[in-house]
């Protein structure tokens, strides 16, 4: 099929999918007071009361009115959330295919965040949700909906999760404009890092401008001649793997990154600046903690002894 084919077919699938999925969400809402109840207090100004989504809540009122279907719809788009490739996908290997849509109420309360501390996992109709790096008590829970790269616009919100405000007012724009704009890599990178010591940019803000320049680093890691060149001015990638996934949560990319360095380093503990358990807890950080470590290790693909 030619990729533009592909694209096209692809479009239809998900029409298809959005398709029968408002479809079954009429029919649930036409059968069911309490569900119109709920979806209607989705689209509510403010923050529902997350007492009206429990199963056994006294404020049981039915509506039995006749749906109103724009409104409903209003409600989807902004509410559903499709299924994330690596619930449906080996590591890594997101087509950006036809993916699973569903409408989870009390997962739609939860937040964008472009340095989340939860992720979602989809078994059957259910929803997984765990923590994707340590969370503080009180810290408000939130996901990514979308991939930094594309367009929060896409969603109909500029963001304003405080990675976005840091990199928006705290940040140095001119110089960061600057390594943007480098077209060598590994010049690119070192001047990141001279700037970040410059700014002294620590701990998360640093794994944040860190994240955001990922492609970059990896670009530089992929081949031998920037690190020959540039030498120890570039960090190690096991050093900038780790800040990026403390930063911005469990992230598949950076995971996936690590463990083809580790096999392209032939195994062994440690190989390339990775230790066994920072991979093994950047693999909780995407597969979430219950994962036994023999389990996790067999996911990535890591037969490697302590
Ligand atoms: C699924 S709802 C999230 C829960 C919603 N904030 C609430 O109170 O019920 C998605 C909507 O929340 C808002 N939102 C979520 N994350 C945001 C963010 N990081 N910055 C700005 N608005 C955000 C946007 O209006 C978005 O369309």
């Amino acid at each position: 099929m030619l990729p533009d084919q592909a694209d096209q077919s692809r479009e239809l699938a998900q029409l298809v999918m959005w398709k029968g999925f408002v479809e079954q969400v009429l029919e649930a809402v036409k059968r069911c007071g309490w569900t119109l109840r709920l979806i209607y207090a989705l689209s509510a100004d403010e923050v529902p009361e997350t007492e009206l989504f429990r199963p056994n809540s006294k404020e049981r009122a039915f509506l039995n009115e006749k749906p109103d279907v724009g409104r409903i719809l209003e409600v989807l788009d902004v509410n559903s959330l499709t299924e994330e490739a690596i619930s449906a996908k080996k590591l890594g290997s997101d087509d950006g295919g036809c993916h699973g849509v569903g409408l989870w109420l009390l997962a739609s309360l939860v937040n964008h965040s472009c340095t989340p501390n939860a992720r979602r996992l989809h078994i059957g109709d259910h929803m997984v949700v765990f923590a994707s790096r340590d969370v503080k008590a009180g810290e408000e829970i939130t996901f990514a909906y979308f991939d930094r790269r594309a367009l929060a616009k896409a969603w109909g919100f500029q963001c304003g999760c405080e990675r976005c405000v840091f990199e928006e007012e705290a940040c140095h724009a001119e110089e960061i404009e600057g390594v943007e704009g480098e077209g060598d890599a590994g010049k690119a990178v070192v001047r990141l890092e001279e700037g970040l010591k410059r700014w002294a940019t620590k701990g998360r803000e640093r794994g944040w401008l860190r994240a955001s320049f990922w492609e970059v680093f990896l670009e530089c890691y992929k081949s031998e001649k920037p690190m020959r060149k540039w030498g120890r001015r570039i960090p190690a990638e096991a050093v900038v793997a780790e800040s990026v996934a403390e930063a911005v949560g469990g992230d598949e990319r950076v995971l996936k990154a690590a463990v083809e360095a580790v096999k392209k380093n032939g195994g062994g503990g440690g190989v390339g600046g990775f230790e066994m358990e920072g991979m093994l807890k950047m693999g909780r950080g995407v597969y979430g903690k219950v994962m036994k470590k023999q389990a996790m290790r067999s996911l990535l693909g890591l037969n490697i002894h302590e």
